[in-house]
């Protein structure tokens, strides 16, 4: 596959995914743009060079911030470095933030672009598979507080997302398969045939300059778009989007973030598949497809570093919580996501017993 593909989040952004696409981030942002701050998580020197070149070849004005790698970006030292470096340099609403990393540095930089003068334009270079299918699409920002993931954050979306897949020939091959899980997820709350490629030949997803990987990150990112066109702030559809991550969340926090993302949301997805087994929505046959898909791309399918009782607390706490009443993101089929509300404390129990034994 060439060229350029272009996949639009509604009337809010469009999506690029191509080769070499890194070069279009000028043509993405507004004209009135003066200063540009280029956050990057620390290893990432290399993959801003090129963006930050193409900025000031077009006369920007640049200012380039690196920020700690991974999950330690997302906290709130970090963002109040970035809001002094912008006051410094006199950033207006007419200037902008270009974030060029994975899932930590788009979700924390689109924040301080969310929270700067009250808003200001962000565009994503994500540099990860989970940043380009998920992170940097939909407008999702935040950090972590110490109570738990993404406490703290808001909806800000980008004027747009460039998804160059040359960039992934550096990503490590367990940060690749991390990315796959949110690939994954769309399969089993929307579209199937993401499944069906992964099966087909595992390998060949894993590969970065494969065919299959740029034909599962356009179907995933397609899922995403669609789901966040509908509903940009999560009042009922786009909840989909979190299968998995009730649990999920809950484990990398107890982890302290030692566990990727994506391998914590797959140990999620057999759980929640587990539960709707129990509350009768599911077969076991769906069950075994969750274990197995994702054990050909070597996620995690079981986890036994916590009790059910250590990690209770922490999924309490998620966003889709009302109350006391826990509420999870449940297939009823597959490509049938719907919500379970307030099960059974034993089922929840059985379900957890099911992944950690
Ligand atoms: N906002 C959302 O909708 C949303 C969706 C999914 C996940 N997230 C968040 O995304 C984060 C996880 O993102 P992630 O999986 O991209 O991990 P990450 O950003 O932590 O990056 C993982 C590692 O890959 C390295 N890396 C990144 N790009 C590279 C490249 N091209 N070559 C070599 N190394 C590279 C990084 O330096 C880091 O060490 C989590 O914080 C999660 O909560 C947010
Ligand atoms: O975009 C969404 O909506 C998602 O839920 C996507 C998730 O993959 C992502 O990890 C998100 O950051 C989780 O959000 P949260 O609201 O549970 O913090
Ligand atoms: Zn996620």
């Amino acid at each position: 596959m060439s060229g350029a593909t272009t996949i639009p989040v509604g009337d809010v952004c469009d999506v690029l995914v191509g080769h070499g696409v890194r070069d279009r981030v000028v043509d993405l942002l507004p004209e009135s743009v003066a200063r540009v701050l280029v956050v990057h998580g620390e290893p990432l020197v290399g993959q801003a060079a090129p963006v930050v070149t193409a900025l000031r070849e077009a006369g920007l004005e640049v200012h380039v911030a690196p920020v700690p790698d991974a999950e330690a970006a997302k906290t709130v030292d970090v963002a109040a470095g970035l809001w002094a470096l912008m006051g410094q340099a006199g950033f207006t609403r007419t200037d902008a933030v270009v974030a060029v990393g994975g899932g930590s540095v788009t979700d924390m930089a689109g924040w301080v672009a969310a929270t700067w003068l009250r808003g200001v334009p962000v565009l994503h270079v994500p540099t990860t598979v989970l940043g380009m299918v998920d992170a940097a699409v939909g407008g999702k920002t935040g950090i972590n507080t110490a109570e738990g993931k993404n406490l703290v954050g808001s909806f800000h979306e980008p004027v747009g997302v460039l998804c160059d897949l040359d960039v992934l020939a550096s990503l490590p091959p367990a940060d690749l398969s991390a990315g796959l899980a949110e690939v994954v997820k769309g399969g089993f709350i929307a579209d199937p045939r993401i499944l069906e490629v992964i099966e087909a030949d595992p390998n060949a997803v894993q590969d970065p300059s494969s065919d299959a990987l740029r034909e599962v990150i356009e179907r995933k990112i397609a899922v995403k778009a669609r789901v966040v066109a509908a509903d940009l702030r999560e009042s009922h559809l786009r909840e989909i989007l979190n299968y998995g991550h009730t649990l999920g969340h809950a484990v990398e926090h107890h982890e302290h973030y030692r566990m990727r993302h994506g391998e914590a949301v797959a140990l999620g997805m057999v759980f929640v598949a587990e539960l709707a087994q129990r509350a009768g929505k599911i077969d076991e046959a769906l069950v075994r497809r969750h274990r197995q898909v994702l054990g050909m791309l070597g996620l995690p399918t079981g986890y036994r570093g916590a009790s059910f009782d250590e990690l209770s607390a922490a999924m309490r706490r998620d966003k889709k919580s009302r109350g006391s009443t826990l509420r999870f993101v449940v297939l009823d089929g597959l490509a049938s996501p719907v919500r379970l509300e307030g099960p059974d404390e034993q089922v929840l129990r059985e379900a957890y017993a099911a992944i950690s034994r």
